[in-house]
C-alpha cells in the first residue's frame, strides 16, 4: 500500500524531527547560454531514522542533489541542513577502495586520519568487518574479493565514519541481481541496528520499493520533486513480492510520463 504525499516536500522551520532538509535548492553548472539547470527549487525533509530512495530519469540531478547534501559542492539557491552539522557519509557505484591497502587498512583509514589510537582502530574495524560479515578477510586485498564483497568493505568504511546520514548513490548499480538481493538485506539490518538516515539513489524502482520508507521522484532536467510515494510495506520485504511490484509498477508508470513529458 503506498500513500501519496504532496509534492515539494515541507520547507518550514527545521525541528528535532528533521535530519535532512533542503529548502528551495536549485543548482546551475556554468554560465550563460552553455548553463546546466540540474535542480530547480527542490525542498525535501528527511527525518531521522528514515529510508529515502531517490528515482528520476537519466541527467536529472540525483548524484547532484547527493552532493549538495555530501557538502562537496555548493547550491546556486537555496539551503541544505544537515542534523548536528555533521557531515554524511558517501557511498558509490564504484567501492574506490585503495588497492595497496588490506581490507582491514582500507576500513580503518577514516580513523587513521581521524587519529584514532592503532588499538582502538583494531577493535572498531572488527567489529565493522563482522557487521558487514566479512571477519574473515581483513587481510586480503581488494583485487582478491568479488565485487559485492568490495562494496561491504566500502559500506564498512563509510559506517567507520560513525555518521548518522548516509548518502547512496547506486551503490549496488553495478552487482549481479543475486547478489544486491543480498545486500538489501544487509544495508536494511545495519539502517535499522545503527538507526541511520539513508538518502539512496537508483535507476530501479523495484530497489527502492524494496528499501524505501519513501520514494521521491525527480523530473527529468532541470530536476524537482514531482511525486513523493510512502512505501507502507512492511519489513522485511522481498523483491520480487506482489506487493513491491505494484508500487514499482506505480512510480514506472509516473516516471514514464515524465520522460514523455521532456521527450526524451
Ligand atoms: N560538474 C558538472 N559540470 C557541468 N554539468 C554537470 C556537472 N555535474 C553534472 N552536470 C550535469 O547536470 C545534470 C545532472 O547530472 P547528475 O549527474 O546530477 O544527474 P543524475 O540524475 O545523477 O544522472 P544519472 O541518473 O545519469 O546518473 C546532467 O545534465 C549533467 O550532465
Amino acid at each position: 500500500m503506498t500513500s501519496v504525499l504532496p509534492a515539494g516536500g515541507v520547507a518550514e522551520q527545521p525541528t528535532d524531527r528533521t535530519a535532512v532538509r533542503l529548502s528551495g535548492v536549485s543548482k546551475v553548472y556554468g554560465r550563460g547560454p552553455a548553463a546546466v539547470h540540474a535542480l530547480d527549487n527542490v525542498s525535501l525533509d528527511v527525518a531521522p531514522g528514515e529510508f529515502v530512495c531517490l528515482v528520476g530519469a537519466s541527467g536529472c540531478g540525483k548524484s547532484t542533489l547527493l552532493s549538495l547534501v555530501a557538502d562537496l559542492d555548493r547550491p546556486t539557491a537555496g539551503t541544505i541542513e544537515v542534523a548536528g552539522g555533521a557531515r554524511p557519509g558517501l557511498m558509490f557505484q564504484e567501492p574506490a577502495l585503495f588497492p595497496w591497502l588490506t581490507v582491514a587498512g582500507n576500513v580503518g583509514l577514516p580513523m587513521r586520519l581521524r587519529k584514532v589510537s592503532r588499538a582502538e582502530r583494531a577493535e572498531r574495524v572488527a567489529e565493522l568487518l563482522r557487521t558487514v560479515h566479512l571477519d574473515e578477510f581483513g587481510r586480503r586485498r581488494p583485487h582478491q574479493l568479488s565485487g559485492g564483497m568490495r562494496q561491504r568493505v566500502a559500506m564498512a568504511r563509510t559506517l567507520a565514519l560513525d555518521t548518522p546520514v548516509l548518502l547512496m548513490d547506486e551503490p549496488f548499480g553495478a552487482l549481479d541481481a543475486m547478489t544486491r538481493d543480498i545486500l538489501h538485506d544487509e544495508i536494511e539490518r545495519i539502517w535499522q541496528q545503527r538507526g541511520l538516515t539513508v538518502l539512496f539513489v537508483t535507476h530501479n524502482v523495484r530497489e527502492a520499493a524494496r528499501l524505501g520508507d519513501r520514494i521521491v521522484l525527480l523530473s527529468s532536467r532541470p530536476g524537482r520533486v514531482v511525486a513523493d510515494w510512502r512505501v507502507d510495506v512492511p519489513r522485511p520485504r522481498r523483491i520480487d513480492s506482489p506487493e513491491i511490484a505494484a508500487i514499482a509498477a506505480q512510480v514506472t508508470d509516473r516516471l514514464r510520463e515524465e520522460v514523455r513529458r521532456h521527450g526524451s
